[in-house]
Order: C-alpha cells, then sequence, then structure tokens
C-alpha cells in the first residue's frame, strides 16, 4: 500500500498552493473532456473507442498501472481488452498478439507495458503497432512526425508534462528548458514538444559532465531519471518550474511503502517558482493523456479530426 511521508512537507494536491501544479486536477478536467468526447463520437457513428492494454510478467508497479488504465478506460465510457501474459513469454507470441490486434476493428489503441522482459526488444514491439494504433506514439511512425512537427500521437507522460506546463505558463516562448534524461519515453520526445513551444531546449543524459550546472540554467526544468532525489536545492534556479517525472517506491516509517520523485520536493519547493508533487503530479496525467490518444486514434480512424480539446486546457490564471 502506497502512504505519504508523515513528515513529508509536500502539501496534499487540491490544497490550492498555487506554488503546486496539481495534476489529479488537471487529469480529472482532461478525463471529463474525453468523456464527453467519447460520448459525442458514438452519437456520431455508432461505435465505442476500444483500448487494448498488454502486460508481459508480474512487475508489481506494472500491474498497478494496467489495473488502472482499464479502470479509467472503462470510466470514460471506453472498451477496455486486458491481455496479461507469462514472463517467459516470447517475442513472436507478443508480435502475433500484436498482429491480431492491429487487424481487430474493435480496437482503436493498442499499448504494450514496459519495461518488457529482457527477452523481448521493446522496439521491435513497438514499432510492429500500426502507427494510427499507437497510442503510446513510440513507434518510428510517431516519433518520426513529432520530430518533424507533423501531426501524430504524442506519448503520454511528455504530453501530460507539456499540460501541465501550460496551466502555469500561457507561453514558454525563449524559456531555456532543460530535461534531465534522455529515453525514448519521456526526455527525447519531451525535448521535441519544448522545442515545438520555441523553448531553448537541453537534455542532459548519463554522459553529460556537469547536469547540475545545466539544470541551474533552466527556467523550466523536467526531470526523468529514475534516480530518487537526484535534484537537489542547489540545482534550481530560483523561480523555476519543476516537473518531476520519477517514481521510486521507497519503504516508509510505517513498514508501508512511499512513493518518492526524482527530485528532493522540501529542498526544491522554497526554491521552485511552480512544482509538481509526487504522487499527484505526472502520474495522473499519463493514464488522462492515454485516454485521449485513443479517442484521437478513434476520432481519426473514422475520419473525424478534433484534437482540439488538449487546447481547452490552458490554465486562465497562466502567466
Ligand atoms: N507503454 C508504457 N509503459 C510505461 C509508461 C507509458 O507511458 N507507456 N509509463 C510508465 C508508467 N505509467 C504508465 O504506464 C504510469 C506511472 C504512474 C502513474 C500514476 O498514476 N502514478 C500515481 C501514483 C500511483 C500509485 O499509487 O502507484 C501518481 O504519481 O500520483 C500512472 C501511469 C512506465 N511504463
Amino acid at each position: 500500500m502506497t502512504t505519504t511521508s508523515p513528515d513529508s512537507k509536500i502539501p496534499k494536491p487540491g490544497t490550492s498552493d498555487p506554488k503546486i501544479i496539481d495534476g489529479r486536477a488537471i487529469a480529472k478536467t482532461l478525463t471529463a473532456r474525453v468523456a464527453e468526447g467519447v460520448r459525442a463520437f458514438h452519437a456520431e457513428t455508432g461505435a465505442t473507442p476500444g483500448l487494448a492494454v498488454v502486460l508481459v510478467g508480474n512487475d508489481p508497479a506494472s500491474e498497478v498501472y494496467v489495473r488502472n488504465k482499464a479502470l479509467q478506460t472503462h470510466r470514460a465510457g471506453m472498451r477496455s481488452f486486458m491481455h496479461m501474459l507469462p514472463e517467459t513469454t516470447g517475442e513472436a507470441e507478443l508480435l502475433d498478439l500484436v498482429a491480431r490486434l492491429n487487424a481487430d476493428p474493435a480496437i482503436h489503441g493498442i499499448l504494450v507495458q514496459l519495461p518488457l522482459p529482457k527477452q523481448i526488444d521493446p522496439v521491435r514491439v513497438t514499432n510492429a503497432i500500426a502507427p494510427e494504433k499507437d497510442v503510446d506514439g513510440l513507434g518510428e511512425v510517431n516519433a518520426g512526425r513529432l520530430a518533424l512537427g507533423i501531426p501524430g500521437i504524442v506519448p503520454c507522460t511528455p504530453l501530460g508534462c507539456l499540460l501541465l506546463l501550460r496551466s502555469v505558463h500561457a507561453d514558454m516562448r525563449g524559456k531555456h528548458a532543460v530535461v534531465i534524461g534522455a529515453s525514448n519515453l519521456v526526455g527525447k520526445p519531451m525535448g521535441q514538444l519544448l522545442l515545438a513551444e520555441n523553448c531553448t531546449v537541453s537534455i542532459a543524459h548519463i554522459d553529460t559532465r556537469d547536469p547540475k550546472g545545466l539544470a541551474r540554467e533552466g527556467d523550466i526544468l523536467v526531470v526523468a531519471t529514475g534516480r530518487r532525489a537526484l535534484v537537489q536545492g542547489d540545482w534550481i534556479r530560483p523561480g523555476a518550474t519543476i516537473i518531476d517525472v520519477g517514481i521510486t517506491r521507497v519503504p516508509a516509517a510505517d513498514g508501508k511503502t512511499r512513493l518518492a520523485g526524482d527530485v528532493d520536493f522540501d529542498a526544491a519547493y522554497p526554491i521552485a517558482g511552480h512544482i509538481t508533487p509526487v504522487p499527484g503530479g505526472v502520474g495522473p496525467m499519463t493514464i488522462a493523456c492515454l485516454l485521449h490518444n485513443t479517442l484521437h486514434a478513434a476520432q481519426l480512424g473514422a475520419g473525424l479530426d478534433r484534437s482540439g480539446l488538449l487546447d481547452d486546457l490552458r490554465s486562465e490564471s497562466a502567466s
């Protein structure tokens, strides 16, 4: 079970601290708009968007994420198709399932939960998903479209981070955005999205000589390394906006576990202008954006293009 540490200074999301970017609240608004869009889609086409989620193995965190994805897919009025495969599944077997899902007209979106067991190449699998059903946006077609600035499906976590940033920045033009972490899942697509906002973008990775010095230059700092509390107060430019993508389960004093981010929240909070908490920041946005991408894929498949949902999420308070 997950709890918040009793001695943490992290204010609870929803307590209306203007410094805290409340991912749960923004995700709730997006999810409600997706549900409205699903009803309209059904009224117009008679069809219901369907999402297939594939989990290979029994990683406990992945099991929680896929269960939440199925639950929220149902709540948004869409159909959910779960495929739970054993840890020993071979790549050919998984590719065979992906091919069947590609051919199934009831399925508009396909997501293969990451990480995959070591005998399976994640790049080969994500590239096997039909680009129009690739709601994770991780295949080479959608990744290429993002890099070229052509409309496509955008990966869920970076898209969620962008929406959180837009809730506090009406215009990001000219800001120096520093991304710590260069993964295909978050860091690289995040860099592309920030570039599309006309930010000056730096991406730090494992061989970057002075990540702390680079981070201190950032008006915007997005941290996605999987290294708990890597970013301390002296990594942060005063007034910067901090987006913490990290989620690590750590033992808590009461014998349970709690979630911690890549940013030391208590050290960063007094220095930052705006900051996301963990939990309650980026995580809920990942699932809300998955629902958005599934509806969007269904709309495109039916010849309807209604991608305007996201633009409505700009906050009136953004400056
Ligand atoms: N194919 C993919 N695999 C993975 C992705 C992805 O986008 N596509 N992202 C991550 C995990 N992830 C979604 O799959 C994810 C992570 C966290 C949350 C979330 O809601 N977190 C909550 C806390 C939930 C809890 O109590 O555990 C929060 O931060 O508030 C949702 C989805 C890796 N794999």
